[in-house]
Parts: C-alpha cells; structure tokens; sequence
C-alpha cells in the first residue's frame, strides 16, 4: 500500500457562481516533498492551496491533511497545524517583527519566555538579525525582509507542511533566488512537506520536486521536470521551454567568460 499521503486532494471541486475555480483536481502530496504548483492568472492555484487548510470549503471531493478529512477538523485548529506564507508577507503593519512572529505561540497560549525564545530561534533560522530586526515594524523591512518573517511566522507553530502563495514573486531576482535557496534548505532540514505557488517554472524546476501544472481550475499535469517534458500537452510543454528559451537568449547575448 503506498504512504499516506501529508496532503490529499481526491476529485476536488470548488464553485465561484457558474465559474469552476478548481474542477475535478486530484492531486496527492507526500511527505516530505516540495511541489510547486503553476499555471496563469486565475488557474485557480490559490484557491486550490487555500482549500487545504479550509480558508475556502470545497464543493465537491475530499481532501485530507495527515490522512484526516479536513472537514471533520476545526478551521482554527488546521490552519495552526499548516504554515501559510503569504505573497506580500501578510505581516500586520501595528506589529513589531517579534509580535508578528510569536502571534501563532501567543494564541496557542505557550509563555511569553518561551515565546521569546522561539522568536529568537526563527529570527535565527530565517537568517535576520535579531538586535537589528525583532522590534522594528514591518514597514521598516525591505521586501525580502519582510518574506523572511512571514516565513518565520509561518513556521512559529512548529508546522509540518507549510502553504506558500507566490511568496517571493515581488522581489528583486537575487533576493528572490537566495530566500528560494534558503527556505530549500529549511524545507529539507525541518522535514517539512511545502507547496509553493509560483508563475515562475525556472524557480518552480530548481526548487521543487514534483509540479502541477493547473490550466482553467483543472490540474494538467504533475511530475517531476522530466516527466512533464514527456508530457502530450502543448501548454505544459510550453512552460518548460520558457526557461530554456530564456538562457540560450541570454547565452547569445552575454559573453560566455565573466557572465557569471
Ligand atoms: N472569492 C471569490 N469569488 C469569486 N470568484 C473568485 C473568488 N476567488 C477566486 N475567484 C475566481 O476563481 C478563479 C481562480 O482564482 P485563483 O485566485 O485561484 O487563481 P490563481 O491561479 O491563483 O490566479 P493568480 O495567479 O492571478 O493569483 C479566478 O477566475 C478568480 O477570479
């Protein structure tokens, strides 16, 4: 019998009016694993994530978390068990980055010392000065800083999956490049199962292990990179030559020595 998969989606269907935000999607996660998830504006990619961890309720299907129905769990209870990591960080403007960080600790009840300590670790992990950092407000964060505490805060609760919606999509590319390096790294050293949002297939390839390519609500197609360049679909086949396209233009454009 396979595993039990962290995240299941089985036949899952999801209705805004007449339009079918995410139509017939059947998707497993595994443990472990890092599947990025893309497609166009509207594919229904964050309703499907937001799904998972019940901030929308399906319409049709199932979908479990940790081989539970997520139906029969408690929203609240779920969404502490599931880190989100939201595009533009989601962090609240009043609250300094320690508030901001210890909010999911304070809710659950823990300490304030323990919390302070736990803040101090994710500050530690996320990689960001504590003295410089833990009582600032957001608004005195650069963009990168900010997704560094966003994905502090969504770790706080000791999740072991973790949602992220486009989370670095609004930086500049090398920020973007060492905060998708480094959350790899936490990925695998906390063990944690990820699905990462992304429009992006060159960051989607190098991050992820698995993709699901969504087109019109509907999952097109899901693998590793290699298997969807086996893939029959143009649209798939499609968004993996992107990436190619784009480093023989830039090859034709640099000269080879000294481009790096
Ligand atoms: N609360 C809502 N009410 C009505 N329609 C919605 C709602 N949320 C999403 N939709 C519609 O469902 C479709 C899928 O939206 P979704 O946000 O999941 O797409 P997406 O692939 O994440 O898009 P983007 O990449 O632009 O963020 C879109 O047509 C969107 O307009």
């Amino acid at each position: 019998m396979p595993p039990r998969p962290m995240i299941g989606y089985d036949h899952v269907t999801k209705n805004f009016g007449l339009l079918k935000a995410v139509d017939d999607v059947s998707l497993d996660i595994a443990e472990g694993e890092f599947v990025a998830i893309v497609g166009g504006s509207g594919s229904g990619k964050t309703t499907l994530l937001r799904l998972a961890n019940r901030l929308i309720e399906a319409d049709g299907g199932s979908i479990t978390v940790e081989g539970e129905d997520v139906r029969s769990v408690d929203p609240v209870a779920l969404r502490r068990r599931i880190g989100y990591v939201f595009q533009s960080g989601g962090l609240f403007p009043h609250l300094s980055v320690a508030d901001n960080i210890g909010i999911t600790p304070k809710l659950l009840g823990e300490p304030a010392g323990a919390i302070t300590t736990r803040v101090d670790e994710l500050l530690e992990l996320v990689q960001l000065d504590r003295g410089a950092h833990r009582d600032r407000l957001p608004e005195a964060l650069s963009g990168g800083q900010r997704q560094r505490v966003g994905v502090a805060r969504a770790l706080a609760a000791k999740p072991r999956i973790v949602l992220m919606d486009e989370p670095f999509g609004a930086l500049d590319p090398l920020t973007r490049d060492a905060l998708g390096d480094d959350y790899r790294s936490l990925h695998r050293s906390l063990g944690l199962t990820t699905v990462m949002i992304t429009h992006d297939m060159t960051e989607a390839i190098l991050l992820a292990d698995r993709i699901a390519v969504m087109r019109a609500g509907q999952l097109l197609a899901q693998g590793t990179p290699a298997e969807l360049s086996k893939s029959s679909d143009s649209y798939v086949l499609e968004l993996l030559r992107t990436p190619r396209r784009q480093v023989e233009r830039l090859n034709a454009l640099l000269p080879q020595s000294g481009a790096a």
